[in-house]
């Protein structure tokens, strides 16, 4: 069995950053501490480096089946492992959508097939396969992807019915993942200013389309349900300050049944950066004020919001660049996400051990991720070892994505992945990948809620 010792380095685990060594023995952590390295160690000298448990990305759109001119498993798994993502849960707004338990599979074997990171998937749910979900022993999906469940506008994927929603949350013993925004406010808003510009609505309209008051008003209505049923709810992508005060604080996550996530972009940019970027940051649910950034910023900090997401959701230059109503919504992020909280550190606005708790730790705790999420002896042994001090810029040469471009682009970052292991697997290295050993499907570690 290979074993490796990285020496040295800078530990961000379990609330702390320990100089200390870790054993690797095939796939899992033998040991962390003070450990002498005897003949036969592969040694890395990491003096100077820090090491954390890989990023588990709980909200990713890979696109695959079906729209790989976007983005596939492959191309997609390999960008996030270069920037430190060892494990992801892809959504089912592939093509076809994931609504039933063959197609959940069919995704699962195609993963194995071709991704470099462990990997999970959503099932989605609608008005048309409520009752077939509501009969499945939702237990079977947990050795995936935990029995989450999403609904969005998006295609055939809409659950925004008032019948649909209360049975599901009636009836749904799994996570209810949702998109949160309220479909009839946004059509409403998209009314008024087509009235107002016809086909040529600016962008720095999106954020009043796609509202606070629709994502608070659905974000309200589901937490009202979820309470009403004792159903778990999950919200994904939180955007607005206003929807932050709905979450509480003072419980632990392994006890909560209302949860949130928000999502690296909503961190990052704000409703001035349209002028700049135009519809390359058009995103559901929208990028909204300085206000909502600085808002969401803080309640990842005080725990209101649990983890942090990519929504990673490449689409092609070509379908970015069209008018508001024809761009479609979505960027890629999944590679420059660590890099990104990374900054926030450097501008003293995040430890490192919350970056490692919001990005490592709760999304592996929340999905109950067998042996995952942190570095202690007996886990698999995902983690990355990165520099605090390698300045860099994104640029067409460096991005990895099949779309090929990055709402980042000629972004200064300042820390770099250096080595990323999946599984014990040494998967990247300065630039280089290895791709003989494949990522794993997530295990889920028990099914009662
Ligand atoms: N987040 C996005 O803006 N886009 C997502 C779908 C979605 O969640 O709306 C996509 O798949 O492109």
């Amino acid at each position: 069995m290979k074993k490796t010792l990285i020496k040295n380095a800078m530990v961000v685990n379990d609330g702390h950053i320990q100089q200390l060594d870790v054993l690797i023995e095939g796939q899992f952590i033998a040991a962390v501490g003070t450990i002498p390295s005897i003949d036969g160690l592969e040694v890395v000298d990491a003096t100077g480096l820090y090491l954390m448990p890989g990023v588990i990305d709980g909200q990713v759109h890979f696109r695959d089946p079906g729209l790989t001119h976007k983005g596939d498993i492959a191309t997609e798994s390999r960008a996030a492992v270069a920037g430190g993502t060892t494990s992801y849960i892809d959504m089912p707004n592939t093509r076809p959508n994931v609504l039933s338990m063959p197609l959940l599979e069919e995704k699962y074997a195609l993963a194995a097939q071709k991704s470099l990171a462990n990997f999970g998937f959503f099932l989605g749910v609608n008005g048309d396969n409520l009752d077939e979900v509501l009969q499945t022993d939702t237990s079977s999906l947990l050795a995936v992807s935990d029995d989450g469940l999403y609904f969005t506008k998006k295609g055939n994927l809409l659950a925004d019915n008032p019948e649909t929603l209360e049975k599901l949350f009636a009836g749904c013993p799994a996570i209810i993942a949702i998109h949160s925004e309220k479909e009839q406010l946004v059509e409403e808003n998209e009314e008024r200013y087509r009235a107002q510009y016809g086909d040529n609505v600016p962008i720095e309209c999106h954020p009043l389309i796609r509202s606070e008051q629709a994502c608070f008003e659905a974000t309200e209505r589901a937490i009202a349900l979820a309470n009403r049923h004792s159903a778990r709810l999950h919200i994904l992508h939180l955007t607005t300050a206003a929807e932050t005060a709905l979450f509480r604080n003072d419980i632990p996550l392994t006890k909560k049944r209302i949860t949130t996530e928000v999502s690296v972009h909503h961190l990052w940019f704000n409703d001035q950066d349209y002028a700049r970027l135009g519809t390359r940051i058009k995103w559901n649910p929208a990028i909204k004020t300085e206000q909502d950034r600085q808002g969401l910023m803080q309640a990842l900090l005080d725990d209101r919001i649990d983890f942090i997401t990519t929504d990673h959701a490449p689409h092609t230059e070509e379908e970015k660049d069209q008018p508001y109503f024809q761009s479609m919504s979505g960027a890629p992020m999944v590679q420059h996400s660590l890099n990104i909280m990374l900054e926030f550190y450097r501008q003293g606005v995040i430890s490192l051990e919350k970056i490692v708790e919001k990005m490592s730790h709760n999304p592996a705790t929340f999905y109950r991720m067998s042996k995952r999420g942190f570095i202690r002896e007996g886990y698999y042994a995902d983690m990355v070892l990165f520099d605090l001090n390698q300045p860099w810029t994104v640029s067409k040469d460096n991005i990895l994505y099949k779309c090929g471009w990055s709402p980042l682009e000629g972004t200064e970052l300042h820390s770099q992945v250096v080595s990323t292991w999946v599984n014990g697997h040494l998967a990247y290295h300065q630039g280089v990948f290895d791709d003989t050993q494949l990522g794993l499907p997530l295990v889920v570690e028990q099914a009662a809620r």
